[in-house]
């Protein structure tokens, strides 16, 4: 087996205990949520939702985007207050709604989310001790000693060797998630509590991924409850024990067993109905255009050199591991973080990216779909029509009037490919989910034909769904003369769009692949056999 392969971190966790037996007592859910509603502004968008985690037991939250798994979390862990009716229950215990984030805590509730909530530049123990500082009792400064010995014992119980005094940015990505979790569960005695992790391991490079599941299923063989939010249907496969499903606001599946199920299975327990991703590059196949695009010698992080020829009509992807200049890449080409390098797109005049910002690269025709949507590609306080036709008001409007109609087409269009829910075009952005943002700043960027079209890791934070709409959009706007530069670290994506595959080593591009890929042969790749040294 591949060592960095996602089987390796896949062996299932040891099942948890049975909840009863003959002879002794029930042990109560671990954590218990009954009828949890939650309506904003007169829509239901969670409807009288029930689950239960058993201690010990590694739960999972599935659901496409919008389908209610961040709203059920807020309600468990007091962001919203949930409408009246419902009830949540730690150990038999009630603890809400409304809950108070003090009880939480006391019951041992923690929450790990998405960007893990860290300050870098402190260390392990600052981070770990925030607000929980030991104090001498008659000077009341903070206590290092003390503080360090807590967190040394934490650490201990999560089987990892941190050194409490380094900083938080020289830790691997799967150490940061450590720190996060020693955070919540510090104090408390092993084996009780329940750790939510709500789409965590998308903060987690693919290689230090079975690091972080070996921590989840320690964490868990101890009776600590665990609850997974994840679209990755491949980690819910291979670390969870049971499954719930939300769709449209409400459970339609809970506590499935995950070993009754394969990834098809999961896939309509998610959608609804069938989802294969399909091998696009055959069933859309390249229509190469006349014209080139050249990159050459882009730099800047951990990029020291990347060049690429690119003909419109053709789907190129970039991969590489953490350390190969991947992340940077996509900013650097998108002129959103200082660079050097050119950017020539057919035959107009080539773009110095060192003195380029966002409209010059614009005005060439070359667009970024970055990863950062809220800082870098959404109006969060504007409309799904404002944000998807304001970069083409110039082009499609007059002087005088906007115009109505292809506004109300275009967004509809938008809405409609990428199944964007709620399908309104007077929904407020930052009042979509997540992966429902993502798929308008998708639609936004498709809209205007760029020449060149950069996407960095379109798919995060998808739903299964989504994610075929996202990659059959990718390869379509390539078949109508875009040519395509993909960034991603998903090989799966990879494999069923790319025409060409380049890696990344060292910030300089080391491989080439071409077609027929397969995610194997791009991992073996990326990551080649003999480097060995997973996480
Ligand atoms: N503050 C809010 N005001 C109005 N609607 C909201 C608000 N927060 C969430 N919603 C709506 O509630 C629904 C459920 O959103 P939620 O974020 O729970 O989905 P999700 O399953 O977590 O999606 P994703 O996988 O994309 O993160 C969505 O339709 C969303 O637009």
């Amino acid at each position: 087996m591949h060592p960095l392969s996602t089987e390796s971190g896949a062996s299932p966790a040891p099942r948890p205990g049975p909840h009863h037996t003959a002879d002794r007592p029930a042990v109560p859910a671990r954590l218990e949520v009954r009828d949890l509603s939650k309506t904003f502004a007169g829509v239901t968008v969670l409807d009288r939702a029930t689950m239960s985690i058993a201690p010990g037991e590694i739960h999972a939250l599935v659901g496409q985007n919008g389908s209610g798994k961040s709203t059920l979390i807020k309600l468990v862990s007091g962001v919203h207050r949930a409408d009246p009716g419902g009830e949540i229950l730690v150990d038999g215990e009630h603890v809400g709604p409304p809950v108070h984030p003090r009880r939480l805590f006391e019951q041992g509730l923690a929450f790990v989310h998405q960007d893990l909530g860290l300050v870098p530049d402190l260390s392990v123990r600052e981070n770990v001790r925030v607000g929980r500082h030991a104090t001498r009792r008659l000077t009341g400064w903070i206590d290092r000693r003390r503080d360090r010995e807590a967190v040394r014992r934490t650490f201990e119980f999560l089987g990892l060797p941190l050194d409490p005094d380094a900083k938080v940015a020289s830790l691997q990505p799967s150490e940061r998630v450590a720190v996060a979790v020693a955070r919540a569960l510090q104090d408390r005695e092993a084996g009780s509590g329940v750790v939510v992790f709500d789409e965590s391991s998308r903060a987690i490079p693919r290689e230090s991924l079975p690091a972080f599941y070996d921590m989840i299923r320690l964490l868990a063989s101890q009776g600590t409850a665990v609850l997974l939010v994840s679209h990755n249907l491949k980690e819910v496969l291979a670390v969870t024990h049971r499954v719930t499903a939300l769709r449209n606001g409400r459970v339609v599946e809970t506590g499935v067993p995950t070993a009754d199920l394969d990834e098809a299975a999961l896939t309509r327990l998610v959608l609804g109905r069938e989802g294969r991703l399909d091998n696009l590059v055959a069933t859309l196949p390249a229509r190469l255009a006349p014209g080139t695009i050249q990159i050459d010698g882009v730099a800047g992080g951990r990029v020291r050199d990347f060049s690429a020829r690119i003909t419109p009509g053709e789907v190129v992807g970039v991969t590489g591991a953490i350390d190969s200049g991947l992340p940077d890449l996509a900013a650097l080409l998108g002129a959103v973080r200082p660079a050097e390098g050119r950017i020539a797109v057919e035959d107009r005049p080539a773009v110095d990216l060192a003195g380029a910002g966002v409209p010059d690269l614009m005005a060439a025709g070359v667009a970024l779909i970055p990863q950062d949507r809220a800082a870098q590609g959404l109006a969060l306080s504007l409309t799904v029509e404002e944000n998807v036709t304001a970069p083409h008001l110039m082009n499609r409007g007059h002087v005088w009037w906007t115009g109505r109609k292809w506004r109300h087409d275009e967004t509809d269009y938008v809405l409609d490919t990428f199944e964007v829910r709620p399908r309104q075009r007077d929904a407020v952005v930052a009042t979509l989910s997540g992966g429902n943002q993502q798929k308008v700043l998708m639609g936004k960027w498709l809209l205007g034909r760029p020449r060149l079209l950069i996407l960095d890791d379109p798919t995060q934070a998808v739903d299964v769904g989504a994610r075929s709409a996202i990659l059959h959009a990718t390869r379509q706007a390539a078949q109508q003369g875009t040519a395509v530069l993909l960034c991603s670290s998903e090989v799966e994506d990879l494999a069923a769009v790319c025409d060409r595959v380049l890696v990344l080593v060292d910030g300089e591009v080391a491989r080439e692949l071409v077609v027929p890929l397969t995610p194997e042969s791009i991992l073996d790749a990326t990551f080649p056999p003999a480097a060995g040294g997973a996480a």
